[in-house]
């Protein structure tokens, strides 16, 4: 395999009115090969946008190295952006403008044959509406949109920030079907998200930001396994009497109101014959696998608020609010960050 995006070292400062300086990528790493589709996983604030945004161009890095098709990026990215995709910045259309026109005048602009419109809006599911005006559409099909403009001139890789952001079930599932069909067409995708279940589902290989920092990468099941604790659930007759013979052999075992939580089996065997033997039979033995999200809070320290419904990456805390900001670099004229 080849890698498409390589990153080493990356690092970017901003500097805010209210907090002065702030390290928002702190030597970030990340290699994505080629056909992979990608998840860059972290909370809110943990650096994801700011590293496609370099990656990109969009922002001037303080360091580190970037490459896009083993080009250095951002100085020779021109050289690649034709076979680069990317939804970073929430496009904006004009509503009055129908979705087929929305494309056709990106095609003309980008120099791309219009032919193309139908072939991306038939790609994106938008073909039956691509007549109806922007203004009209769902959030989620301004979202196809926004990744048929993308497509439109067959990008080899697709970069999509938060693409499932503020979608409701229905156009989470249509941008997960989407992004499946593009990669099983052959595009590398690389998808930011802080919504893990997506993550999990889509994609194969992950890279978890945190505090603008790598803090783990690789297959997603290879990752979650590293965090395997060979724990099993265990509905028993007699959990009292199970629980104290699973211990004398070595496991640890923790009462859920009669129901057993034992870790340290790599096997199951070890639980149903040290029980079978002294005349317990095991009702129900379930393995228990870490998720994503577990591994995540794990990774990131992003723990549930006590008193707030669990929502990774969901609106601040009370006390939390936001605070006005600005890039220094920018109104120095370094660079184009907003
Ligand atoms: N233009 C800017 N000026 C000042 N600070 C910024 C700017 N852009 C990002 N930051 C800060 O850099 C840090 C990383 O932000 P970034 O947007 O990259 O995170 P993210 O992981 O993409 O978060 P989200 O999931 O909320 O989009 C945050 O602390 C953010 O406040």
């Amino acid at each position: 395999m080849s890698a498409v995006i390589e990153i080493e070292g990356l690092r970017k400062t901003f500097h805010t009115l209210r907090r002065g300086r702030r390290v928002a990528v702190d030597g970030f790493d990340m290699v994505v090969e080629a056909g992979q589709v990608h998840g860059f996983l972290g909370p809110n604030g943990s650096g994801k946008t700011t590293t496609l945004r370099a990656l990109l161009g969009l922002v001037r890095p303080d360091d580190g190295r970037m490459s896009v098709f083993g080009v250095p990026t951002p100085e020779e990215l021109a050289r690649v952006a034709g076979r680069v995709g990317a939804i970073v910045e929430s496009p904006q259309f004009f509503g009055n403008f129908t979705g087929h026109r929305t494309l056709r005048l990106l095609a003309v602009a980008g120099g791309v044959p219009t032919s193309r419109v139908d072939e991306v809006l038939e790609q994106v599911g938008l073909r039956e509406r691509g007549d109806d005006r922007v203004k009209g559409y769902s959030l989620g099909m301004k979202q196809r949109l926004a990744v048929a403009s993308a497509l439109l001139k067959d990008p080899e890789l697709l970069i999509l920030d938060e693409p499932a952001n503020g979608l409701d079930p229905a156009g989470i599932r249509e941008m997960r079907d989407l992004v499946r069909s593009l990669a099983a067409s052959g595009v590398t995708v690389l998808i930011s998200s802080h919504i893990l279940a997506e993550i999990q589902l889509i994609c194969d290989h992950v890279t978890i930001i945190s505090g603008g920092r790598r803090v783990a990468a690789g297959r997603v099941d290879e990752v979650l396994a590293g965090f395997d604790q060979h724990e099993w659930q265990v509905d028993v007759a007699g959990p009292e009497r199970a629980a104290a013979l699973l211990r004398e052999a070595g496991l640890s075992v923790t009462d859920h109101q009669g129901l057993l939580v034992v870790g340290g089996a790599r096997e199951p065997e070890l639980i149903s014959r040290t029980l079978g033997e002294q005349g317990l039979w095991v009702r129900e033995l379930t393995p228990i696998r870490p998720d994503l999200e577990s591994v995540f809070l794990e990774l990131t320290g992003t723990a549930p608020h006590p008193t707030l419904p669990r929502q990774v990456g969901g609106p601040a805390l009370p006390g939390e609010g936001p605070e006005p900001m600005i890039d220094l670099d920018a109104t120095a004229g370094r660079g184009v960050d907003a």
